[in-house]
């Protein structure tokens, strides 16, 4: 029996934390050992754990309570690249290749799969181990929200019901002091978190990395706002957003493209609009607020699904997938889970398409984007 093949998985959390990991190795855990009698073990800190071999078993003692739990009990890593690692105890000055060194480590304690459980960066990095022969399965966790072949991540849900309940509290003071109110957003490149809170929350304005935004616009919406007697304007920015003629506000950390860490473009805004308007315009930057904290029913739900399917997917003798939320074909339920490559999830983040009906809707309900051409 295929069950009886894989005794002994290794499973680790990857990127930055997301409400629901704990939830995602509970399911990881519970469901190896009920139903199938395989041990589990957990690597710290993501990548830097498999590479350096801190690793400890997981049994159920050790998931209890974690369905509420934020964070992950294994810790997390969004610096551990085995591709691009500086080994402490190997002398290293400089990062180099220690995918081998990763290989030989899980290979030394006996690990016959590993479930990753991370965003697209993770993800990217499983499927190239996995083209090096280690048998991965993924599971698709941020709050960004960023990853393709899945219609939802873990974490995105609570992050945006954060976001939405941060807008909602800044719409009140902002509303008694005729304030403009700019709240940064997190989602690197991707502007799902602005858009979906932007709306739940009611911005006037919203500005996300896939649509450039032209600071004219912007003082346009606010002083036509004024002319109708709306004293106050919220403006829901994410940390990616870009100027139509420049560039998004971040700080190189590594020499890789994708090394970057997002941050300060409402800040910029402010002092922008503060030099054309009468009126007073503050930020509020939300960050590590929307990565904390206990996952909704939703993430929990996902969570637990996926990081059961994820073992099932294991039992089934799969390889190189992530398990992925998908809209029911059939239509007996709303949503159901599928199996994608992870060269699909490598080929980059997935960002929000123009014609997504949120962003349609938005326009309909006379939310700017700040386009340059908009009506
Ligand atoms: N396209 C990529 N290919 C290979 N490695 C990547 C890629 N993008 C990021 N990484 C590396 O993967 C690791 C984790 O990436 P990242 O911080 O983006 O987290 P993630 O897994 O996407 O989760 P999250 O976005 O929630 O933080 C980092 O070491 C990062 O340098
Ligand atoms: O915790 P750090 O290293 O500041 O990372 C922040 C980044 O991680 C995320 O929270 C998740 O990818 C991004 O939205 C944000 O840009
Ligand atoms: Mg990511």
């Amino acid at each position: 029996m295929a069950e009886r093949s894989l005794r002994r998985i290794g499973v680790l959390t990857g990127g930055g934390d997301a409400p629901g990991l704990n939830a995602a190795l509970r399911a990881v855990v519970k469901t190896a050992i009920l139903r199938y009698g395989w041990t589990v073990i957990g690597f710290e800190d993501g990548y830097e754990g498999a590479i350096l071999g801190r690793a400890r078993q997981l049994g159920l003692d050790d998931v209890r309570g974690l369905l509420v739990r934020g964070g992950t009990i294994l810790g997390a890593s969004n610096r551990a690249n085995p591709f691009f690692f500086a080994h402490p105890e190997q002398g290293d000055t400089e990062p180099r290749d220690h995918s081998r060194t990763l290989l030989a480590t899980l290979e030394r304690i006996g690990i016959d799969a590993l479930i990753v459980i991370g965003g697209e960066g993770s993800l990217s990095i499983a499927h190239r181990l996995n083209e090096m022969g280690l048998r991965v399965i993924g599971i698709p966790k941020t709050i960004d929200n960023d990853v393709r072949g899945t219609l939802q991540t873990i974490g995105f849900d609570t992050a945006v019901t954060t976001a939405t309940e941060a807008i909602d509290r800044l719409h009140t003071t902002a509303e008694s002091h005729h304030r403009v109110m700019l709240v940064e957003l997190m989602g690197r490149d991707a502007g799902w978190i602005a858009l979906s809170a932007g709306v739940a929350g009611g911005a006037d304005v919203i500005l996300i990395p896939e649509i450039p935004f032209v600071l004219d616009r912007v003082v346009e919406v606010i002083r036509g706002r004024r002319q109708r007697r709306r004293s106050f304007t919220i403006v829901a920015v994410a940390e990616g957003a870009r100027p139509l003629d420049g560039e998004a506000v971040f700080e190189r950390t590594g020499p890789l493209p994708y090394q970057r860490k997002y941050g300060g473009i409402s800040l910029v805004l402010q002092k922008q609009l503060s030099r054309i308007l009468p009126t007073e315009v503050r930020a509020v930057v939300l960050g590590h607020l929307q990565r904390g904290g206990t996952p909704t029913p939703t993430d929990r739900a996902l969570a637990t699904a996926l990081g059961s399917a994820a073992v099932d997917a294991l039992a089934d003798d799969d390889d190189g997938v992530m398990v992925a939320i998908r809209a029911h074909p059939a239509g007996q339920a709303t949503w159901g889970i599928v199996r994608v490559p992870l060269a699909e999830v490598a080929r980059g983040p997935r960002l929000v398409p123009l014609d997504h009906p949120l962003v349609r809707a938005a326009r309909g309900i006379g939310i700017s984007f700040a386009q340059q051409d908009e009506e």
